[in-house]
């Protein structure tokens, strides 16, 4: 895969200009920054996220540049049109020391924190089904765009000013060069059983990033996961007839499909299989194969059913389509997001009209943002500052009152 210069294929931005207003998040690659441009936007009334990488970070610098130049590469290529649920390339810039790309910036946070928010950390069907809809509208851009994303997850999905979605982070995403074409009929399948019980409310704690190569050396040596020890990795080519695949070990543990784990080759259904795990994360609080360690966790995506609670419903029937555990039977797999949005969940929903809805469930309030204290330094003085080691600590009060107090016997 060509990894283009980092501002090879952006509006180049000069970095003198950007000043930082606030830290928006740190990820195991790179700060994002609440930054403004101060020679076209004195006044930080339009600011956006800037992502930088530090390059003279030991721990990032072994892929962190080649991860960046491809998120860069395929922003660039979102951005020709844009998506409504995804993010444009607003510009990026390279120095000697530092990489960063600006993108609008999402006020809402992202939808784990705003399932944290709810009082049972769970949403309605009815807010679900918008989410999901938004986040199936992108997935579809992307894979008619050639690129799996296999980074779906809450954390992932940021909320606009307006309330609909931005997915973000495309540096684990794919690209594929041949389109899908798959003749293999979906069998049907035995309607499940389901005990009824009272929805379960605990939350899953922040998820290990994994990725472990296993061909694919854009993902080596990365701080971001521990390499998934899941053995004997069976490459099973031969079980897919048509396509290009990957055969990468890349995602979030609790949301990596079991193809994945199988370490077989895979593609874009992995993201329909993370939509599933989403959806009921959104449904019942927790996601549905969550073990006691990662072994465990691996073991239940492999073979453990999805448990559910209460009445059947049209989102437990989709859920359950979606974590098929066989990529070939799981719903999406034969034509993409079509199938997906043909599904009786869905019903009523206009597609086309989603992104002009004037109220999704949440809107965020300017307020909190213009209340937020700002740091007003620029970019290259904010890592300079970040590099510098912490100062040696004071000493504290009663030592230094001994100290004085024993003064007079020296
Ligand atoms: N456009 C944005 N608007 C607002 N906040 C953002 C934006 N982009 C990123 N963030 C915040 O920064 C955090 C880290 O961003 P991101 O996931 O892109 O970084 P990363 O280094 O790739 O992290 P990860 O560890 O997931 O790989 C996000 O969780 C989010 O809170």
């Amino acid at each position: 895969m060509a990894v283009p210069p980092a501002t090879g294929c952006s509006p180049e931005m000069n970095v003198d200009n950007l000043q930082v207003l606030r830290v928006l998040g740190r990820g195991a690659m790179g700060t994002v920054l609440l930054v403004h441009d101060s020679s076209r936007d004195p006044s930080a009334s339009s600011p956006f996220a800037l992502k930088v990488i530090d390059k003279s970070n030991a721990l990032t610098r072994h892929d962190a540049n080649r991860r960046a130049r491809w998120e860069i590469s395929v922003l660039s290529r979102l951005s020709r049109p844009d998506h409504p649920f995804l993010p444009h390339l607003i510009g990026s810039f390279e120095t000697e020391d530092l990489i960063g790309w600006a993108i609008p910036y999402c006020p809402g946070g992202d939808l784990n924190d705003l399932c944290h928010h709810q009082s049972d950390r769970v949403f309605s069907p009815a807010v679900i089904k918008f989410y999901a809809a938004e986040i199936v509208c992108a997935l579809e851009h992307l894979h008619a765009s050639g690129i799996a994303y296999r980074d779906l997850k809450p954390e992932n999905v940021l909320i606009q000013q307006s309330g609909h979605v931005t997915l973000t982070d495309f540096d684990l995403s794919q690209q594929f060069t041949q389109k899908k074409v798959v003749t293999i009929p979906l069998r049907a399948q035995e309607p499940p059983t389901f005990e009824a019980d009272s929805q379960l409310k605990k939350h899953r704690k922040n998820p290990i990033r994994l990725i472990s190569a296993a061909g694919d050396t854009r993902f080596q040596n990365t701080k971001k996961g521990k390499p998934a020890r899941v053995s004997p990795v069976i490459r099973r080519y031969l079980s897919f007839s048509d396509g290009e695949r990957s055969n990468s070990f890349v995602g979030t543990e609790e949301y990596v499909a079991p193809e994945i784990v199988r370490g077989e080759g895979h593609e874009f259904a992995v993201d329909w299989w993370a939509l599933g795990v989403l959806a009921y994360e959104m449904l019942y609080g927790r996601t549905p194969f969550k073990g006691k360690n990662r072994k465990e966790t691996f073991r239940n995506v492999l073979v453990k059913p999805p448990e559910f609670m209460g009445k059947r419903t049209t989102l437990m029937d989709l859920i359950e389509r979606l974590l098929e555990k066989d990529p070939i039977r799981r719903l999406g797999y034969l034509c993409g997001a079509k199938e997906i949005k043909e599904h009786p969940f869905f019903r009523g929903v206009k597609w086309d009209l989603l992104p002009e809805v004037v109220r999704p469930p949440f809107i965020p309030s300017r307020d909190d943002d213009n209340s937020a204290e700002r740091l007003r330094v620029d970019v290259g003085e904010f890592f300079h500052r970040q590099r510098r080691p912490p100062p040696s600590p004071l000493p504290s009060p009663s030592r230094g009152l001994q100290r004085s107090l024993s003064l007079p016997e020296f």
